[in-house]
C-alpha cells in the first residue's frame, strides 16, 4: 500500500545477488538485510532504485546512446520499422500515438516483446504475434539491444527471489508457472524537449507519458542521466521524482505483483513530464509472468492481509492485450 513517501529509496542488492542460487539463501545475514529494504520499498512506494546490480555501465551507457542516434533520424528512416497490428504491435510508433487516458503521449518509442511463435497460446496469443522490427541502422543495434534484455532478464529473476522471500514465501514463488518462462516487453523511449524560445507559449501538452501503472512484475528503467523527468504519485496525490541516480536502475512493481500480493504491493501511478529543453530517451524493460500464466493473491499473502482475496483471478495475457489493443490511435 503506498504511502506519503517523499522519495523513492536506494537498495544496494550486492548481498541478494551473490547469493540467489544458493537454496539456503534466505538464511544469509546479507540477504535478509536486502530482503527487508525490498519489503519496505514495496510496501511504501512500490518504488526503488537499485545498485550493485551487476549490468556493465558502459552497456547501459551505450544503450542509451545508440538510441538517441536512431531517434536523431528523419521520419522516414524510422517509419521503415513502423509499429502496426498486423506486427503484433511491435515497431515504431510517432510522438502522439501513444495513448494514455485518453490523451496522446509526448513521445516516440519502439515496443519490442519476447517473441511469440504462431498458434504457441492459441487466441490468447494472436494480437501479439509477430517478429521483433529492430532498426537497421545502426547496425549492431538489434545484437546490442537483445544483450541488454538477456541481462535484464536474468537480474530481473533474482530480484523477484529477493521480492518473493520479502512476502514470505520460497525464493522461487515466481517461477515454474508463474513465471518460470518469463515473458518481457521492452520499450525504447524519446521525449522531445519542450521549446524555450522567448515569448514562445508553452506547448498545449507537455506530458511525456500520462499517469499509468505498469503491466507485470517488476520494470527496470534506464534513463538519461542529465534530465528529472519521471515522477511517481504518493498517497496524498503529490508527485515525487525520481531523478537519475547515475549506477542505478528504477525499479517498480506492476500489475501482477500487486495481485499476486493481494495488494500489500501497490503498483503505484507514475508519468513522465521531460520539462527540460533537451531529448529525453528511457528504456525500460518489463519482467513479466509468462504470457498465459493465472495470476491470483498467493495464500502467504492473503494471510498477511486479514485472511480475505481482494483481487480474483486475472490471465496477464489478457491484461496485456486489452492494454496494447487501446493503446494507440493509428
Ligand atoms: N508495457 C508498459 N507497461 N507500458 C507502459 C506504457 C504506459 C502508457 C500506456 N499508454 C498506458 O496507458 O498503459
Ligand atoms: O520514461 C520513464 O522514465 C518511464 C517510462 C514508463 O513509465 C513506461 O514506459 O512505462
Ligand atoms: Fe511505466
Amino acid at each position: 500500500m503506498a504511502t506519503d513517501f517523499k522519495s523513492i529509496p536506494i537498495i544496494d542488492i550486492t548481498s541478494l545477488l551473490s547469493k540467489c542460487d544458493d537454496p539456503k539463501m534466505a538464511e544469509d545475514p546479507g540477504v535478509s538485510n536486502v530482503v527487508k529494504q525490498l519489503d519496505q520499498a514495496c510496501r511504501e512506494a512500490g518504488f526503488f532504485y537499485v545498485r550493485g546490480h551487476g549490468i556493465p555501465a558502459s552497456l547501459i551507457k551505450e544503450v542509451k546512446n545508440i538510441t538517441h542516434t536512431f531517434f536523431d533520424f528523419p521520419y522516414e528512416e524510422k517509419l521503415k520499422i513502423k509499429m502496426t497490428p498486423a506486427a503484433g504491435y511491435r515497431g515504431y510508433q510517432r510522438i502522439g500515438e501513444n495513448i494514455t487516458k485518453g490523451i496522446p503521449d509526448m513521445h516516440e518509442a519502439i515496443d519490442c516483446y519476447k517473441e511469440i511463435k504462431q498458434g504457441m497460446y492459441g487466441s490468447l496469443g494472436k494480437p501479439m504475434e509477430g517478429c521483433n522490427q529492430w532498426p537497421l541502422n545502426p547496425p549492431n543495434y538489434k545484437s546490442l539491444m537483445e544483450d541488454y534484455i538477456s541481462l535484464c532478464t536474468d537480474l530481473s529473476r533474482n530480484i523477484m527471489r529477493g521480492i518473493a522471500l520479502a512476502l514470505g514465501g520460497s525464493p522461487y514463488e515466481f517461477e515454474g508457472e508463474r513465471a518460470g518462462d518469463p515473458f518481457w516487453v521492452f520499450r525504447i523511449i524519446g521525449y522531445p524537449g519542450v521549446s524555450v524560445a522567448n515569448g514562445q507559449e508553452q506547448p498545449e501538452n507537455d506530458v511525456g507519458c500520462g499517469a499509468h501503472t505498469d503491466y507485470g512484475l517488476l520494470t527496470l528503467v534506464n534513463q538519461d542521466d542529465d534530465i528529472t523527468a519521471l515522477q511517481v504519485r504518493n498517497m496524498s496525490g503529490e508527485w515525487i521524482s525520481a531523478p537519475p541516480i547515475p549506477g542505478t536502475f528504477v525499479c517498480n512493481i506492476g500489475d501482477m505483483l500487486k495481485l499476486f500480493s493481494n495488494g500489500l504491493y501497490e503498483s503505484t501511478l507514475h508519468r513522465v513530464i521531460n520539462s527540460s529543453p533537451k531529448y529525453r530517451v528511457c528504456i525500460a524493460y518489463f519482467y513479466e509472468t509468462n504470457y498465459d500464466a493465472a495470476v491470483e493473491p498467493l495464500d502467504i499473502c492473503v494471510q498477511r492481509t486479514g485472511g480475505t482475496a481482494k483481487f480474483g483471478r486475472a490471465v496477464y495475457g489478457e491484461h496485456l492485450v486489452s492494454k496494447v489493443t487501446t493503446n494507440f490511435v493509428m
